[in-house]
């Protein structure tokens, strides 16, 4: 197992974002924790990261207590979209992964280089990996974020909302990448969104935040009328139609980009 937490609370003043929180998460496994804004997805994503203790319950990565630092989490943050004047090259974003950690020590610069050049390969943007990253588009931009993920050779991947503002083509090549390295190399994915469609095909299961409280199983078992009515505690439609999920009702709640026009 790569990840387990078990009777995981966290709360912030009088606030309660989940609790009782049972999460294991297994090799090569996609898991997309979906809910409404503030429900607690990054704050879960920097649980897992160390960079947030729990209240209670413990959290584990290969059975060891969590630790900040770790290299074996990959870490997509929620996307920037750099400026135009970014005195840096999607070559050099890539290479502060493969060295970044070990600054001030003597290194090996070729076979950093031949890392990151390897890296870059991986995702598809040789052809534009020595431009200034400023200067390219959203997608080409989420695609050496996600090499800089893999620079420590992850076996958890956290990903947090990393098809945010990029257009469908876009989306799915970014999603067929995550999918890609999950299936080739066992790791794990975590995966924050506020719209599961652009990944309902790779989704093996679903966390779904929302009130304090917290649904898990397959899209199937969780993404369903009664179940999401009974977690938001208010009349909530789940429409399927032309292969996509729609959350409907629980207006103050659910989050916008869920609610049907
Ligand atoms: N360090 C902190 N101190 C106090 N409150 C915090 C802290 N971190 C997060 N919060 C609060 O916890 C709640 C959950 O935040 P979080 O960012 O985890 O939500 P989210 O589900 O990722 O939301 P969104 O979909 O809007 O990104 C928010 O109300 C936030 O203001």
């Amino acid at each position: 197992m790569i990840l387990e937490i078990e009777h995981g609370a966290l709360g912030f003043g009088d606030r309660t974002l989940w609790h009782d929180l049972n999460l294991r998460v297994e090799p090569g496994e996609f898991l997309a924790v979906l809910g409404p804004n503030g429900s607690g997805k990054t704050s879960l994503l920097r649980t897992i990261l160390g960079m947030q203790r729990l209240d209670a319950g413990s959290a584990r990565l290969l059975g060891e207590p969590i630790r900040g630092g770790d290299r074996r989490i990959g870490y997509v943050p929620q996307q920037k979209i750099l400026p135009p004047g970014t005195p840096l090259r999607g070559r050099d974003l890539v290479a502060l992964g493969v060295d970044g950690h070990r600054f001030g020590l003597p290194v090996s610069r070729a076979a950093d280089r031949a890392r990151a050049a390897e890296l870059i390969a991986e995702v598809g943007a040789t052809g534009y990996a020595d431009r200034p990253i400023g200067r390219l588009s959203g997608g080409e931009q989420q695609r050496l974020r996600v090499a800089q993920a893999l620079a420590g050779d992850p076996v958890l991947l956290l990903c947090d909302e990393p098809l945010l503002s990029l257009d469908l083509q876009n989306q799915r090549g970014v999603a067929e990448l995550l999918d890609r390295r999950r299936r080739e190399h066992d790791t794990a994915v975590v995966f924050v969104t506020h719209d599961v469609n652009p990944v309902l095909g790779l989704v093996d299961r679903v966390l779904y935040l929302a009130n304090g409280r917290f649904r898990e199983g397959t899209p199937d078992e969780v993404l369903r009328s009664d179940v999401l009515s009974d977690l938001y505690g208010t009349p909530v439609d789940v429409i399927r139609t032309g292969g996509r999920v729609v959350v409907v009702g629980g207006l103050e709640h659910a989050h916008h980009a869920e609610v049907a026009p």
